[in-house]
């Protein structure tokens, strides 16, 4: 079954083409800086002679129009795996937002989508595009089923503990204000791949998935207890725009002191906060050359982004009475060296050494970086949300 995985960001669509049970990827690529100069599609085929690239540096002024190209591509001449977009047989999405309706993948139908839509001012940056993606695979592949794999979904484990309010009772039961958490599908793909690498199923994980967005999760014997993100995709760690946890009187003071609008305030917390706001850079590769140049304000953020994930450490730690295993993943988590040397710094009190050496090596695959005396595994773990999402939807469909 040819599954077609599309993850539909504010201004970028990552794609892969899964052909399932086996898990192959026929093709793979990203649509990127959508509605921006310099946009393009950078496309990989697998083909039996081997790997085909190709990049388009076309202008792509909307969703529709990024996917329109693509689905191009997978029936091109030189690079297509495919002869007709009738041969997608499901198109898998991944929505960020599912309230605490979805537990569970869906399969699309309009209820669906009203839902999704009316999940919007939660997650604003990323429910809107997703919704889009939705709306334009619909007509690109009308045949295929459309499924929703949720970023909340996992987190639906959660007990009340972690994830009610300290607030008047009704605005839960009338509202549904709480913790929902997100990147669900990234935390269950790496807590699994963790579980096969300890080699059992009871366990305490802590995974740290550092991308663009920023979360960290508590997960007891393969069940999310707790997560670092709340109501919408912005508490929790310092991202690449996002200030993540911030002290409420911060926002009265904006608004009442220094006269932002609450849109403002959304804004500059979502858009211009995080590494941005305190580098002026949102990539860590930009801010980590700053950092080994000496600049004081790129070593000082490293410092802040750091220190926030250790004492999320900490409590999910405490709230698990036990840790046996932290995981890092995404961009961030995968690939740069000193956000983990700095997170496992002075750690050694609960069990947690790195391994400066092998911490050093490539993004290669899955492997632990622990020091030998590490109580604690220190494990990193490439995500792999899309194939996590083509699992999903095949059990649907299965
Ligand atoms: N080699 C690297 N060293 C340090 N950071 C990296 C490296 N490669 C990617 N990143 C960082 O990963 C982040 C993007 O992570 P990713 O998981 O791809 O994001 P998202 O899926 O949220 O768009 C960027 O901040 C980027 O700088
Ligand atoms: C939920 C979220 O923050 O997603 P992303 O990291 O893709 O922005
Ligand atoms: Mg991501």
């Amino acid at each position: 079954m040819n599954i077609f995985v599309i993850n539909s960001g504010s201004s970028s669509i990552k794609y892969q083409l899964i052909s399932m049970p086996e898990a192959k990827v026929l093709c793979s690529g990203l649509v990127d800086r959508i509605g921006l100069e310099g946009s393009k599609v950078e496309h990989k085929s697998f083909l039996e002679q081997g790997e085909l690239k190709k990049v388009l540096e076309i202008p792509v002024p909307n969703h529709s129009v990024g996917l329109q190209n693509v689905a191009q591509l997978l029936t091109d001449k030189e690079v297509g795996v495919i002869s007709d977009p009738s041969e997608v047989e499901v198109v898998g999405h991944r929505v960020v937002h599912g309230g605490e309706k979805f537990a569970s993948t869906q399969v699309i139908t309009p209820e669906i989508k009203a839902k999704i839509k009316s999940l919007f001012p939660l997650a604003p940056l990323h429910n809107p595009a997703n919704y889009l993606g939705i709306e334009v695979a619909e007509t690109i592949f009308p045949q295929a089923r459309q499924i929703a794999v949720f970023d909340t979904a996992f987190h639906q484990s959660m007990p009340a503990v972690a994830f009610r309010m300290a607030i008047p009772n009704e605005l839960y039961e009338k509202e549904g204000i709480r913790a929902y958490g997100f990147h669900g599908t990234s935390h269950k793909y790496v807590s699994e791949t963790a579980m096969e690498l300890l080699g059992k199923k009871s366990s305490k994980l802590i995974t740290i998935h550092l991308g663009n967005g920023c979360s960290m999760a508590a997960i007891q014997d393969g069940k999310c207890v707790d997560t670092s993100m709340g109501l919408g995709p912005m508490n929790g760690l310092i991202m690449g725009t996002r200030a993540g946890d911030i002290d409420q009187s911060v926002i009265f003071y904006l608004v009442n002191e220094l006269g932002y609008t609450l849109d403002e305030v959304n804004t500059l917390l979502n858009k211009k906060s995080g590494m941005l706001g305190l580098t002026g850079y949102s990539d860590m590769r930009d801010i980590g050359k700053l950092y080994h140049q000496g600049q004081p304000e790129a070593i000082l953020a490293y410092q802040l982004y750091a220190y926030r994930i250790k004492k999320y450490i900490g409590s999910f730690a405490a709230a698990m009475n036990g840790l046996d295993a932290i995981v890092f993943t995404g961009g961030v988590g995968e690939n740069d060296q000193l956000t983990r040397t700095l997170v496992c710094e002075k750690m050694d009190f609960m069990g947690i050494k790195l391994d400066s050496e092998k911490n050093k090596l490539p993004n290669f695959g899955p492997r632990a970086i622990q020091s030998e005396t590490s109580a604690v595994q220190i494990l990193v773990i490439p995500t792999n949300e899309e194939l996590e999402i083509a699992k999903q939807c095949f059990e649907v469909e299965d």
